[in-house]
């Protein structure tokens, strides 16, 4: 297979996998005659290697190769069929690979299901953090915390999101240099949501906290022993440090010297409620680092490939193109992007979705049975990890027609339920899924609209060591005015 071709479909495991898949059905054939004439309850196949080591290292090989951590999960399944457990980190894991073994995961939730209790990152992002809490307090904590990121409430966000955007655009396009997508989009999503959620907006605090939300992110999975040095270290220290800034806020918020319209004023407001309508300080604290680090990355991941898969499928970039100009036409020069404008951008939502879709910024949803049960027939103990394999099922061929190709029309039609799952669903479904669809609208607005663009370096390979797939090289690209580009042609 040649790479690097822009026309290529940008990582070499989606191909692999699809061409796999033949392979894969073939061991699920096989498994399912031997179940029907053996009439025997078939143990999930797969290999748990030795005790407590398994097969970790294989999967710390894949996460430290360029073509990361999913080419483990890929090749097992060519092995075993499309369900297999294997042996990581001393425990047992299940991937679910259909929407059907998804549905019955997300409808259990915090019943037969949890996500799976790690000391290093309650430690990081705080036990009262609503990845970390037990489903009482989940139940409050999220409720609370919901308000803020409804779609009515994030119009002014949208406003200014947009308004940064556009005057960083521009200076970047003035400049005619290349610059890395990932990087532009890492620190507009952290700015946009410092701002949002504290108005902090000050450069030198933005990038103190930067610093530190990476340590404590960088921490979350680490070995949890306090040697300087560690990762586990350098992230509790930074939390601190963190917490420190978060209690001047409010401490200042609270003593009247500072009063802003944000989401932190909204849970402040909230003090002379009783204490099922309000959150305490440690829970205000906890969960506006989880916030800011469950939606970075995550949100900038995806804005990187969405310009990578437009930048490869032309078509798709034009009617993109079109339908931005359709909307800033009509309004006066310079206008900002209002909320109800973003319901126009009808295209532009498919894009979004192709995009979450291809680039399966999360690739699994991973918890632990709480007690014996059954998924789909299978037998599962309790203490398993089953992990939800949105990646694969975003990619079956059965539920998907062409899946590797980036057809933002497929969305024309409803998908079947549980078969489009970036956000995941349930009582955990992401916090932050509207707050991230308008990020990405707002960004292909003005990026389509505004601009066309080359990509600097065609470079698939994805960068190590990282669970969330990005391109290693950060997917350069140099920007020209639409006008510019206009007046050349
Ligand atoms: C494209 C961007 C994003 C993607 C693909 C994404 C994806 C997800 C997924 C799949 C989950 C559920 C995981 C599971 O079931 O185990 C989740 C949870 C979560 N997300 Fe996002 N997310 C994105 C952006 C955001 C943003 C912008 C925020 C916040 C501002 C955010 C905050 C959260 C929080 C707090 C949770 C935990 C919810 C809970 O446990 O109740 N996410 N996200």
């Amino acid at each position: 297979m040649v790479l690097g071709l822009p026309s290529e479909v940008a990582i070499v495991w989606r191909k692999e996998q699809q061409e796999n898949k033949r392979d894969v059905e073939c061991v699920d054939e096989r498994r399912a005659w031997k179940r029907a004439t053996t009439n025997n309850r078939e143990e999930i196949p797969g290999r748990l290697g030795l005790p407590f080591v398994g097969e970790t290292f294989s999967f710390l090989s894949a996460t430290n190769s360029t073509r990361g951590c999913y080419d483990f999960v890929r090749l097992r399944r060519l092995w075993n069929g499309r369900w297999f457990k294997t042996r990581l980190f001393g425990k047992i894991h299940i991937f679910v690979p259909n929407p059907e073994g998804a549905r019955t995961i997300f409808a259990n939730d915090f019943v037969l299901f949890n996500k799976g209790y790690v000391k290093s990152m309650a430690d990081a992002v705080g036990k009262k953090s609503l990845l970390c809490v037990p489903v009482e307090s989940h139940k409050r904590i999220r409720r609370l915390l919901s308000e803020p990121f409804s779609m009515t409430s994030l119009s002014a966000f949208v406003t200014k999101f947009d308004k940064l955007l556009c005057e960083r655009l521009q200076k970047l396009e003035e400049r005619g240099k290349s610059f890395k997508v990932l990087d532009f989009c890492m620190k507009m999503t952290f700015d946009a949501m410092c701002d949002m959620l504290m108005s902090i907006t000050e450069d030198s605090l933005l990038q103190q906290i930067e610093e530190d939300c990476n340590a404590v992110s960088d921490a979350m999975l680490s070995i949890p022993i306090m040697i300087p040095g560690t990762r586990y270290y350098k992230g509790i220290t930074a939390r601190k440090r963190l917490m420190e800034t978060f209690r001047e806020i409010i401490g200042r918020r609270r003593r009247g010297e500072e009063t802003r319209e944000d989401f932190l004023q909204s849970m402040l407001q909230r003090d002379s409620l009783p204490p099922s309508e309000k959150l305490d300080d440690s829970e205000i604290m906890d969960n506006l680092l989880t916030l800011i680090i469950a939606g970075q990355t995550t949100t900038a991941a995806a804005m990187m490939w969405s310009v990578k898969f437009l930048h490869d499928n032309r078509e798709a970039q034009d009617i993109l193109r079109e339908e931005q100009l359709s909307i800033t036409n009509i309004k006066p020069d310079g206008a900002s992007l209002s909320h109800e404008d973003l319901n126009n951008i009808r295209y532009g939502l498919k894009v979004v979705k192709e995009t979450l879709r291809m680039s399966n910024v999360l690739l699994w949803f991973p918890r632990v049975a709480l007690q014996d049960c059954t998924i789909e027939g299978y037998d599962i103990k309790k203490g398993w990890h089953v992990n939800i394999d949105a990646t694969y099922i975003h990619h079956d061929s059965d539920l998907y027609n062409d899946p590797l190709k980036f057809n933002p029309k497929r969305f024309d039609e409803h998908q079947k339920p549980y078969s489009f799952i970036p956000f995941g669903s349930g009582p955990r479904t992401c916090l932050g899924i509207n707050m991230a669809k308008v990020t990405m609208l707002v960004f292909l607005h003005r990026l389509a609209g505004g601009y066309t663009w080359t990509l600097d370096d065609l470079d698939t390979c994805l960068e190590k060591k990282a669970h969330i797939p990005r391109l290693r090289s950060g997917c350069p690209i140099t920007l020209k005015s639409l006008s510019k580009t206009m007046l050349e042609a």
